[in-house]
């Protein structure tokens, strides 16, 4: 068996070559001549799937180390007898730590502090929940929104996106790109809704680029300066809008699901579907391909305002500003699409909050509920 797989994939050897000969390619440079003798392609996001890759190869198996599905055409794969698997989840605990990473940086940054801010999640599903659950843990008042959930499960605790916008001063993305149908969310925050933000509110955008109007967002942000934006996902990656990139508050190279907990779940989440595919044994765990964490543990002796110490705490695992910065970096030195690209590719070791264990002693001690509510183990 022959197994395309892109070379962003981590633990690539461990998890596929039980199954066949591995040839490691960029993902973006996949093409229909490189699957001529292959059997399985295995993705992230950055390839687009569908018929004009694949007409005419032999792959019998798609899976893509991701939770996001929009670059693959799964009707195409169904229609085809092509087997077909996802992540779903595989990194949503490290998108809830940017969420937090970002939100405190930006507190600290405005002056006003996130355990005072009124928060609306768009897309309330993997991720959506979790940034949910964590921000209601700090007792932070949330606003839901998503209605597909709210059709199946009944309107108590959802809202509309334009009560989330009337309510909210923080509004965080997390939908997947749906191009059509009543759910549709390209351009769900449109130029309208844009304009009708609060000044001094935060949008941050983890779901997918496409989902907000990145014209009308930048429009805002030159003209009336009055609003901030956190943007991990872009239209048009990885060629975006510089002026965009320019007026981000924080402006990252759609990495804020990059943890190595994620991505290797990810991969095992893939190889555990190929096994299935294929009828084969599998009896490979995450404990068998991701490391101990470096920075396992650390001790507060004191009590520090929860704020200071969740920032603290968030950064000692994940600071987003890190990401931040070398983006701006490697797009002044390589041009955008490049440098977007290149701090996808050469991207640090990062691990969840729920790695880091902290020990909390004396009066820390009050510090247990909120530092649980943000995804750290506590001792
Ligand atoms: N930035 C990153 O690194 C990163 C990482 C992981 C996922 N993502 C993106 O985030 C998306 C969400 O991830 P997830 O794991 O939570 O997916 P999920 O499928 O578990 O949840 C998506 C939620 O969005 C809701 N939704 C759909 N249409 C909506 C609409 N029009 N308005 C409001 N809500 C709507 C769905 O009902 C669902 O509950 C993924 O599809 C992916 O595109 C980005
Ligand atoms: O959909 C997802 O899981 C995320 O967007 C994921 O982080 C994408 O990773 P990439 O394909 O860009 O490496």
């Amino acid at each position: 068996m022959h197994l395309i797989v892109d070379a962003n994939i981590p633990a690539a050897e461990a998890c596929f070559s039980a199954f066949g000969r591995v040839t490691r390619l960029p993902g973006r440079e996949i093409t229909q001549a490189h699957l001529r003798e292959a059997d399985a392609l295995i993705v992230r996001s950055v390839t687009p799937v569908n018929e004009a890759l694949l007409a005419g190869t032999p792959v019998r198996f798609v899976g893509t180390c991701t939770i996001g599905t929009d670059h693959i055409d799964r009707d195409y794969l169904a229609a085809h007898g092509i087997g077909f698997a996802s992540a779903p989840g595989c990194n949503a605990e490290a998108v809830a730590d940017y969420v937090l990473s970002t939100l405190l940086t930006l507190a600290e940054r405005d002056g006003k502090p996130l355990l005072e801010r009124r928060v609306g999640v768009v897309g309330a599903g993997n991720v959506g929940a979790r940034v949910q659950a964590r921000l209601q843990g700090l007792g932070l008042e949330v606003w839901v929104c998503d209605p597909p959930r709210a059709e199946r499960e009944g309107g108590a605790g959802f809202a509309g996106l334009d009560t989330l916008i009337e309510r909210c001063d923080v509004l965080c993305l997390h939908t997947p790109l749906v191009k059509e149908g009543r759910h549709a969310t390209r351009h769900l925050l449109n130029a309208r809704r844009i304009a009708a933000l609060a000044p001094h509110s935060v949008v941050l955008n983890a779901g997918r680029g496409d989902c907000i109007d990145g014209q009308a967002l930048y429009q805002r942000l030159a003209e009336q300066g009055d609003i901030t934006a956190a943007l991990d996902v872009w239209e048009s990656e990885p060629g975006i809008d510089a002026a965009l990139h320019q007026q981000a508050a924080i402006a990252t190279p759609h990495i804020a699901g990059y943890s190595l907990d994620g991505k290797l779940r990810g991969s095992l989440m893939i190889h555990q579907a190929l096994a299935g595919h294929l009828g084969a044994p599998s009896a490979l765990t995450l404990d068998a391909i991701c490391p101990p964490p470096v920075l396992a543990a650390l001790t507060l002796a004191e009590a520090l305002p929860v704020e200071e110490a969740l920032r603290l705490c968030a950064r000692a695992v994940y600071d987003t500003r890190r990401d931040h910065d070398a983006l701006c970096r490697r797009a002044a030195c390589e041009g955008m699409t490049a440098g977007f690209d290149a701090c996808r590719a050469a991207y640090p070791l990062r691990r969840e909050f729920a790695t880091l264990s902290v020990q909390l002693q004396g009066d820390a001690r009050v510090l247990v509920a909120p530092l649980r509510a943000a995804g750290f183990q506590v001792r």
